[in-house]
């Protein structure tokens, strides 16, 4: 790795590529683009390094990164209909959220990867997208024996024998419509180390000559040149000094599904007329950015045990559950993980008790229906935007039914052996909470994100008036600016997300470097 490789004037210095943002599908780029020794690339990432930080790299230390300093923390705007209190956690550390994470790891469902080719993102189906697994850096490996707690076993036995879905011994060994079990986690379980995006494509390569990393650097605006072409982009240094970067053939956007929208409309690409009002020059209207806010929201369960838990876990969320609640449906439509700590933070300030000892199980929405938008409330690049996910809004009230009915298949499965006899009493909501209208009001108000959000700069084709990107990943309207993370996604998909992001990358690098697609086989269904 260099800092001195950058070519050019005073202020500009000049690479092949300028990646803004090191996270998950930033590292992936800045691998696979620096494999080619003559190809400059530049990174630019907010937070620190991970490398030798234990608090990072060890898996199970996750839960304390959240609102800590590698933490954007970011809020939302009221949620009328759901929780306003949630804090959106987003990384600031090299490998992004992949950094930060619980590391569960899914490929997408080919269904979901049909679902973006039907919004208009040809090149996008599971024949071409899946085989990218192949090429995939991180170890991923079922929750390893050791890890394995017994209560965690139990919750999967007892799954199985109060719902009659099967017991999934690997995930991604082929799709699933339903099905309990210990996920795939990306980590090593030897050490309980992070296999993130940093760990498997960044730390190997770090000393390539033609990588550069800027480190604690903030990007907060791209400049256009005099033909217009977006190829610089103005940064900030953690001394506060200023430096304006260029690439020659590509700017590649990798911030992020909130900090990609931000940097755009900072730079006045985005609605027109929004950002005039903020007193930012338009340079492309672009209705798109900021638009189709998706997430995954979910619901808390909390149950007292009887005593403490015996202590072995990867990252205390080791199993889940999917289910279809609709028969022969392909995919499923409730997600729950099981966690064997309670996750309180929701239900303590709606003042329920803490419980010393306790397990909690959280149902979630894997494709809500509910769509959300971000915007700028100031032309200052230090102010957060504003994140208003419009929970629980669909007017089918799909969202709010599904934890409803997650709520009542947890306490099923907590009233079934083996599961049953660990545990003591339900401390949130409480037995007493038995109606819809109550169970949904207490699901929505303890509602938390599962922390994936995605959709602001969704990918989509020419007509379609809200797309930001092309199937390509090109940003509408400019040429060598492509998007490249989770902010492209046209839908969610059902699964954890960061999978899909890295798959997304490796896709990604061989549509710059014209390399041909991974794919030459066939996609098992
Ligand atoms: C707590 C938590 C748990 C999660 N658990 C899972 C899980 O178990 N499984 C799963 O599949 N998904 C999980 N996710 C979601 C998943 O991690 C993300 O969807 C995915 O990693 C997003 O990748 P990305 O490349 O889009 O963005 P990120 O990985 O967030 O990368 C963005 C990077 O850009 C940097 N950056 C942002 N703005 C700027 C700027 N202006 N200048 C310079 N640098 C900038 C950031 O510091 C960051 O490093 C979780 C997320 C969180 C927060």
């Amino acid at each position: 790795m260099s800092a001195e490789n950058g070519r050019g004037d005073e202020t500009d210095e000049t690479y092949d590529y300028v990646i803004v943002g090191g996270g998950t599908a930033g590292c992936v780029l800045a691998d696979r683009l620096t494999e080619d020794p003559s190809v400059r690339v530049c990174v630019v990432e907010g937070g620190p390094s991970d490398v030798g930080d234990e608090r990072i790299l060890k898996l199970r230390n996750w839960i304390n990164l959240l609102d800590s300093e590698f933490d954007y923390g970011y809020t939302t705007t009221e949620q009328p209909r759901g929780n306003s209190h949630i804090l959106h956690s987003r990384a600031r550390v090299l490998g992004g959220c992949s950094s930060h994470n619980t590391l569960i790891s899914f490929l997408p469902l080919p269904e979901d990867l049909d679902e973006w080719v039907e919004r208009g993102c040809a090149g996008w189906g599971p024949e071409t997208i899946l085989p990218y697994r192949k090429r995939l850096k991180n170890r991923i490996v079922p929750v390893a024996e050791q890890d394995r707690n017994p209560i965690a076993r139990d919750f999967v036995a007892a799954a199985h024998q109060a719902l009659g879905v099967p017991v999934v011994e690997d995930f991604n060994a082929q799709p699933f419509p339903e099905g309990t079990g210990f996920f795939s986690l990306a980590y090593e379980p030897e050490e309980n180390k992070r296999s993130s995006a940093s760990v498997a494509y960044l730390h190997p390569v770090l000393d390539r000559p033609n990588l550069t990393l800027r480190l604690e650097t903030w990007a907060y605006r791209l400049l256009a040149d005099a033909a217009g072409a977006l190829t610089r982009v103005q940064v900030r240094e953690k001394d506060g000094g200023e430096r304006v970067l260029r690439a020659e053939r590509e700017l590649l956007l990798c911030a992020g599904a909130i900090d990609t929208p931000r940097l755009l409309l900072l730079s006045g690409i985005g609605p027109a007329d929004q950002l005039r009002g903020l007193g930012i020059e338009p340079l492309a209207d672009l209705p798109g950015v900021g638009e189709n806010l998706l997430d995954h929201p979910e619901s808390v369960i909390i149950w007292e045990t009887e005593g403490p838990l015996p202590p072995n876990s990867a990252m205390d969320s080791d199993a889940g559950l999917f289910l279809r609640r609709e028969a022969g449906a392909s995919r499923p439509d409730l997600m729950f993980h099981f966690y064997q700590v309670p996750f309180s933070v929701n239900t303590e300030r709606l003042g329920y008790p803490a419980v010393e000892h306790g397990v909690c199980m959280t149902p979630n929405v894997p494709r809500a229906r509910s769509v959300g938008r971000m915007w700028l409330t100031s032309a200052d690049p230090t102010v957060h935007p504003a994140l208003d996910f419009r929970y629980f809004t669909d007017p089918e009230g799909h969202d709010e039914q599904t934890l409803v009915d997650g709520m009542r298949v947890a306490r099923k499965v907590a009233a079934t052996e083996p599961l049953r006899s660990w545990l003591r009493r339900e401390v949130a909501p409480g037995p007493s909470v038995t109606t819809d209208a109550e169970l949904s009001e207490y699901a929505r108000r303890a509602a938390h994100t599962v922390y994936h959000p995605a959709g602001t700069c969704r990918m989509g084709a020419p007509d379609d008036p809200l797309a930001v990107v092309d199937p390509e990943l090109r940003l509408r309207g400019f040429d060598g600016v492509r998007v490249v993370d989770a902010s492209v996604f046209p839908t969610m998909p059902t699964i954890n997300p960061m999978v899909t992001v890295l798959l997304a990358a490796e896709r990604a690098a061989d549509l710059i470097t014209g390399r041909e697609s991974v794919a030459a086989g066939r996609v098992e269904r």
